[in-house]
């Protein structure tokens, strides 16, 4: 294949899907990769030096990445030309390799592009966005007990308010649909028409059912306790009361769980281990008291793409910030690692902020890949690292005691630390 900016790297190889759908992955398979805006100039590169390090160590040279940069964001308008964001071989290159690791993209506030990352998702129909939240020992947190927060979330990833379906006030968008509301539509509810801004919500049964769906294999697979449908459905009932509703038939349907005790939630036992997975629902802002109150109660979260970016970065909190919250964006064949946080313009360039996010999201790559073994090596990197309070400045601003490191010293630290 030939690109008219990318290098594709003449020793490697591309991921492919094997007969039985499962992921063929060579010695030396390429894996794009994008910068980021911000910070991304900062933990990409320890980010690539860490898992390199890992998979020297774990295969002792009979494995190597070969990285291939594709371009996004500030970075592509430099290489393509002042208006290209996302140019459509980034699209094609991470579609074809199949599985891809990317930094932080910035989106204005207010006006000016829409989110490439959104965006991106959208393309590719990366309808999970999968955000696991656990404890590293040792780090701090504002937490009496941040053990109990042991969470994944399943962040529906395409559709909701976040779709970016709007029309700014006084647009000639927004009139026409103020008019067709108002005229057609009998809605008569909207006080100041002439300076509403307009938003639409748009939530299908098809795309809640398929990222429930992958929730509750999540649960059977990692022999979790529940899966909790987060949902604001008492007030956006057709939308996210929906998502409740579809979310419950589709555990009963395709799983087997039958109603506990006359009361919504539901329960199947695990067809692998025999234990009970419950299923059970909960108001959004009820659950962002609840995380905080009592985190042993919930365990696989499924949730809508706005509430999940939320409850996402809160729940980093409770473990250590988004410096340490590791993603993953997948669809049925392609999956886009990327960390939770987003480009802290003012840490930009200062070798200051903590990789750790951006690490881990590679440690879920290498995971995907079945790489198993140079992803322990990470864990234990990142868990040596914290241990020893080697750590950036997000985490030692926290702790007593601790060594401040850079970003790039924190790179070392956790190669330092894998054990050999
Ligand atoms: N997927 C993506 O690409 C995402 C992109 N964004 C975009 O990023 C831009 C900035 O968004 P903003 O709301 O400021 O959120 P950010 O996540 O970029 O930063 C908010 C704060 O979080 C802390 N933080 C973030 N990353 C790290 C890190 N690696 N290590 C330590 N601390 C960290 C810093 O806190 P402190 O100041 O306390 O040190 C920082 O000021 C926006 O354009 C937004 O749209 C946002 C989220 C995701
Ligand atoms: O696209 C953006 O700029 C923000 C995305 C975001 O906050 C997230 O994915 O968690
Ligand atoms: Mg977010």
């Amino acid at each position: 294949m030939h690109y008219a900016k990318i290098q594709v790297p003449t020793q490697g190889e591309p991921i492919q899907v094997a007969a039985d759908g499962s992921l063929a992955v060579p010695d030396r398979p390429i894996i794009p990769f994008i910068e980021g805006d911000g910070i991304g100039i900062d933990i990409t590169p320890v980010m690539r030096r860490v898992v390199d390090a890992a998979v020297e160590k774990a295969y002792d040279g009979q494995r190597q990445i070969q990285w291939m940069e594709v371009y996004a964001g500030e970075k592509a308008t430099r290489v393509y030309g002042p208006d290209v964001w996302l140019p459509d071989e980034t699209l094609d290159a991470v579609k074809r390799f199949l599985a891809s690791i990317k930094g932080p993209l910035t989106t204005p506030v207010g006006g000016g592009i829409r989110s490439l990352n959104v965006t991106l998702r959208q393309e590719l129909d990366l309808y999970v966005c999968l955000r696991p939240v656990r404890y590293f020992k040792g780090t701090p947190s504002p937490l009496k007990e941040p053990e109990h927060t042991d969470m994944v979330i399943f962040r529906e990833n395409s559709e909701d308010i976040y779709a970016g379906i709007e029309w700014p006030a006084g647009s000639e968008g927004a009139r026409k649909v103020i008019d067709f509301l108002q005229r057609e539509m009998g809605v008569t509810k909207i006080r100041f028409p002439q300076t509403s801004g307009i938003g639409v919500k748009p939530v299908s049964q098809e795309g809640t059912e398929r990222l429930v769906r992958k929730a509750i294999q999540y649960a059977i697979d990692n022999d979790r306790a529940s899966v909790t449908l987060v949902h604001k459905g008492n007030i956006m009932k057709f939308t996210e009361g929906a998502f409740r509703d579809w979310g419950y038939a589709l555990a009963k349907r395709e799983f087997g769980a039958t109603e506990i005790d006359g009361s919504p939630w539901c329960a199947f036992k695990n067809p692998k281990t025999g234990r009970e997975i419950v299923i059970k629902d909960a108001i959004a802002d009820a659950f962002l008291q609840q995380i905080l109150l009592r985190p042993k109660d919930y365990d696989v979260i499924a949730t809508l793409n706005l509430n999940g970016d939320y409850i996402s970065d809160a729940l980093a909190a409770q473990v250590g910030g988004i410096g340490m919250a590791p993603g993953a964006n997948l669809s049925d064949t392609v999956a886009m690692f990327e960390a939770t946080h987003g480009t802290a313009p003012k840490y930009a360039g200062k070798d200051q902020v903590n990789p750790g996010s951006l690490i881990l999201s590679a440690e879920m790559m290498l995971r995907h890949l079945g790489w198993v073994e140079a992803a322990d090596l990470i864990i234990q990197g990142m868990e040596g690292a914290i241990a020893a309070k080697t750590v950036t400045y997000d985490l030692h601003r926290l702790m007593e005691g601790a060594t401040k490191l850079s970003c790039s010293e924190f790179g070392s630290a956790v190669i330092a630390q894998m054990p050999s």
